[in-house]
């Protein structure tokens, strides 16, 4: 892997907004109706801090609680981006999971990460807070960032805060992520 690529994923309940601030980012378009992702794989050069990076951000298939963690989203994987949407209450339930879910497939205290509040534009039908979303970044020593895709508000704040946490544990010239060295038995 070359010392510049990173791999992101995108987690979150279903119909968050996951595909639709992916697309914003690399292809600068809001595609209003509504296609369930299976599972796709997009590629953006990035220039971060002086640095070029070639990124490739995997959109999932939304999460239940029920949903295994695919190891395809653990192994490989530098950073991470939980989506929940600021008129889901479920949704923002769904990301203490997901994340515990992540930390104990990869056997480490923390991961790179930002919690996304999503759909921000939709203020009257609000049912997360601003403070409850830093509050739980906290817990769990993520970034965190609301966001709009509709806007295009904060979109490319998401992947550049992932990339920062990313930055802060991986180090330039050592690009494998811990989770590429476990073994699957
Ligand atoms: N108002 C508003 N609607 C949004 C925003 N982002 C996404 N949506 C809408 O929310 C719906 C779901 O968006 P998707 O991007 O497909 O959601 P997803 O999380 O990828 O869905 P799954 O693939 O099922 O997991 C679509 O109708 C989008 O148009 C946003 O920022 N604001």
């Amino acid at each position: 892997m070359s010392s510049n690529k990173r791999r992101i994923a995108v987690l979150g309940s279903r119909s968050v907004g996951k595909s639709s601030l992916i697309i914003q980012y690399c292809q600068n378009e809001f595609i209003d109706s509504y296609y369930p992702t299976i599972e796709s794989t997009f590629a953006k050069t990035v220039k971060f801090k002086n640095v070029e990076y070639d990124v490739d951000i995997i959109d999932t298939a939304g999460q239940d609680e029920f949903s295994l963690l695919n190891s395809k989203h653990a192994i490989g994987i530098h950073g991470y981006v939980l989506v929940y949407s600021v008129n889901s209450r479920n949704s923002f339930d769904m990301i203490q999971i997901i994340y515990d879910k992540i930390i104990s497939f990869c056997g480490v205290a923390s991961i790179p990460c930002v919690i996304v509040g999503s759909k921000s534009d939709l203020e009257a039908s609000r049912q997360v807070n601003s403070e409850e979303g830093k509050r739980l970044a906290g817990e769990n020593h993520t970034a965190f960032v609301e966001t709009s895709a509709k806007l295009n508000e904060n979109v490319a704040k998401v992947f550049e805060e992932c990339l920062e946490e990313i930055e802060k544990r991986v180090p330039n010239n050592e690009a494998e992520p811990p989770a590429s060295k476990c073994w699957i038995m």
